[in-house]
């Protein structure tokens, strides 16, 4: 059976420890068989984590209609995503139990990179919350950290040049969900997140202890990531998976929250700055054709076809499906 291992990345920060190179192979083992792993030693403290989750809580504990005039628009992917806004394109119908608050990397509105890209620009910060944009964006730095030392890793054990996958994370397109899910009743059939690949180059969960997530193995079976409570569950995306031509997995996973309990998730994903195409920096395995990826066009056709009444382009590209 498949397995998602905990690897403890702590000597991935030094490249002289006398357990970097086996680090890196764990890292790779793992993201070339499942696509999934949990880390430990990141240096990221469990009181940074629990002061994020108890700032999630308090975003998401007020009145509906408060949520509404903070609520993301067609032209700003920012704010409140109300529950059952997304369904899923399997045409069940049937919507995603959870509310969400969409991030995105934050630059000013004067910011120079907005006359190549207007995708970026300022979160709207939770009005209610005063403490939420340091606490984020706190939580948001320790994570860029994380991120970049996976990535160079990866970069080792795809035997890239060094920096070749983290260069392309200046003034990158990473952004957060900060999600909500409400307890699912035991006949409840639905999902918290119905079965989707993520889109991203990589991303890192602080997993809520009442627990939901849940991984596809390669023979179609669904397991739960063991995580320490000091640890972060870590996945490949898409992106990750194009440019290593298919060596590392993105891996189908879900949510289903039959805890009896809120559960509340806020998952950092990392990808790319918008000029970057993402194709094959390794010769693909073989089977493996898929189109390349311009970040800022691929970032805009998400932003458009969140809307249940835009439908997708011939060239919108195939991400996140599981048809492919
Ligand atoms: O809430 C979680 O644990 C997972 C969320 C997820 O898969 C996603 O937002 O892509
Ligand atoms: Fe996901």
């Amino acid at each position: 059976m498949d397995h998602i291992p905990t690897i403890d990345i702590a000597p991935l920060g030094d490249a002289s420890h006398t357990d970097f190179n086996a680090t890196v192979q764990a890292v790779m083992d793992a993201c070339t068989r499942i696509g999934f792993l949990s880390i430990t030693g990141t240096g990221v403290s469990r009181d940074t984590v629990n002061n994020m989750r108890t700032c999630v809580r308090a975003i998401f504990d007020i009145d509906d209609d408060a949520k509404w005039d903070q609520a993301i628009t067609r032209e700003n992917y920012r704010g409140f995503i109300p529950m059952g806004f997304f369904t899923p394109n399997d045409g069940s119908g049937k919507a995603d139990k959870y509310e969400g608050y969409k991030l995105h990397y934050q630059v000013d509105l004067d910011a120079p990179i907005r006359r190549d890209c207007a995708l970026y620009g300022p979160n709207i910060w939770p009005r209610h919350v005063p403490r939420a944009q340091a606490v984020i964006l706190d939580y948001w730095s320790k994570l860029d950290g994380v991120a970049h030392m996976l990535l160079g890793a990866l970069e080792m054990g795809l035997k890239l040049p060094a920096n070749q996958l983290r260069d392309a994370f200046h003034e990158p397109m990473t952004n957060m969900s900060l999600l909500h899910y409400p307890p699912q009743a035991p006949d409840d059939t639905g999902y918290g997140i119905h079965p989707h690949k993520d889109t991203d180059a990589l991303t890192i969960i602080a997993p809520d202890p009442v627990g939901g997530l849940e991984v596809q193995t390669r023979d179609g079976g669904w397991i739960t990531p063991d995580c320490p409570p000091d640890g972060f569950v870590v996945n490949i995306g898409d992106m990750l998976e194009l440019w290593s031509g298919g060596r590392l997995k993105s891996t189908p996973h879900r949510v289903v929250n039959r805890s009896g309990q809120e559960r509340y998730s806020f998952p950092y994903f990392a990808v790319p700055r918008h000029d970057v195409v993402v194709e094959p920096l390794l010769t693909p395995l073989p089977g493996f054709d898929r189109p390349s990826v311009h970040c800022g066009h691929w970032s805009a056709e998400i932003w458009r076809t969140n809307w249940p009444d835009e439908t997708a382009h011939d060239a919108t590209p195939e991400l996140g499906t599981l048809s492919d």
